[in-house]
């Protein structure tokens, strides 16, 4: 295995990142060069455009697809016009189906959801048929993440805990978080539905759970957590979701040693909370009236809790939640004021 990883440095590979946003350009840049593949950084399309009419090529594009002057969509487009033959996988953020088919049909070879990691990227490369065929994905993979692990280990990350009953909008405004402030979602309610459907061991307990607006045992989800943490090239994270009981807290602080810089609290009342779960239209099995109800019981008796744990030691940020998502995202943005605004909202 030793022997494997230079190896992996004297990759012939060449890549393209073609983003906006810094904390994304900075993050994928460090991924390739883990793994050994040289690349170029560009801020939007038109620049991904301009450098292959000054002749350069590359074997991969990572391409962004929301980008000012130039968006993924049209320079994809543009550079297969332009008989650009590269491999160009799209990495975006929440895309919704109708534009991901879009930018599918504009050329992509394939498609990734934001945040990047080691694995998804070595997940791109499997699929585009890239030569690393003297080694196994397996031992790519576990000499990245033996990499990855072991800075993981020594660093200990920013951690923001994001709470609120079900439906407060943790993940609508985690979203605008990212987007202005370089932070990483991390949502526990998504990785734990990402390993049921993974056909994981555990995914029948988990689902069933779920289904009853029941918290999954802290190891399960602190594992996770855990790993998308190691994955993940960033240093900042926002925690949505979690901790959601005294033990989950209890848990997290003793594995991880992590505590959080500050809990962002989305303060809600329970009929706006219906009203929205009710209307979310995921197709997920716990927005039912029925679960719901069992949600909010549980969010009032195990996860307030920890609200007030967290409020006696000074570290609540209490949100009005019950507002146009524009109008909690102006108070939101006060929280973090402090902080450099590091990255311009797309346009
Ligand atoms: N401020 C808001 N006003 C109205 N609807 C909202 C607001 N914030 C979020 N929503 C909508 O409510 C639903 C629940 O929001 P979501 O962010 O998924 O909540 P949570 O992650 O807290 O469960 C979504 O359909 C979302 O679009
Ligand atoms: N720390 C956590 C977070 C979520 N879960 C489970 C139980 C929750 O009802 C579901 C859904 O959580 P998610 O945060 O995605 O959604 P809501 O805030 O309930 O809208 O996941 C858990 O067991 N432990």
């Amino acid at each position: 295995m030793a022997d494997e990883v230079p190896s992996l440095a004297e990759s012939k590979l060449t890549a393209l990142v073609v983003d906006d946003n810094f904390v994304n350009q900075t993050m994928h840049h460090k991924l390739l060069d883990r793994l050994g593949i040289k690349n170029d950084v560009v801020c939007n399309g038109q620049e991904a455009v301009d450098v292959h009419c000054s002749g350069r090529n590359y074997d991969l594009i990572l391409m962004d697809m929301e980008m000012p002057i130039l968006n993924g969509i049209q320079a994809t487009k543009r550079l297969r016009e332009m008989g650009i033959e590269s491999k160009i996988a799209g990495v975006t953020t929440r895309a919704n189906e109708g534009d991901k088919k879009e930018f599918m049909e504009a050329g992509l070879n394939d498609f990734q959801e934001k945040p990047l990691t080691i694995s998804k990227l070595l997940s791109i490369l499997h699929r585009l048929d890239f030569h690393v065929q003297t080694y196994t994905m397996g031992s790519i993979a576990d000499a990245a993440n033996k990499e990855v692990n072991g800075t993981a280990s020594e660093k200990r990350p920013a951690v923001i805990f994001v709470l609120g009953g079900p439906g407060s909008g943790k993940g609508t405004q985690c979203a605008y978080i990212v987007d202005h402030f370089g932070y990483t979602h991390l949502s526990a309610g998504d990785l734990l539905r990402a390993e049921i459907k993974s056909g994981s061991e555990n995914g029948t307990m988990i689902q069933n759970m779920i289904k009853e607006g029941k918290i999954v045992p802290s190891e399960v989800t602190i594992k996770l957590l855990q790993k998308a943490i190691q994955e993940n090239g960033n240093d900042k994270f926002l925690i949505d979701g979690f901790p959601r009981n005294e033990e989950n807290r209890a848990a997290f602080e003793k594995v991880t040693g992590i505590e959080p810089k500050f809990v962002l609290f989305f303060d809600c009342p329970e009929e706006e909370m219906e009203r929205r779960l009710l209307g979310r239209n995921q197709g997920r099995e716990d927005d039912n009236i029925e679960t719901i109800r069992k949600r909010f019981k549980v969010f009032l008796e195990s996860s307030l809790p920890v609200i007030q744990y967290y409020e006696a030691k000074g570290k609540v940020r209490k949100i009005h939640a019950a507002k146009p998502i524009e109008d909690v995202f102006q108070e939101v943005k006060a929280v973090f004021s402090p902080e450099a605004e590091k990255v311009k909202r797309k346009q």
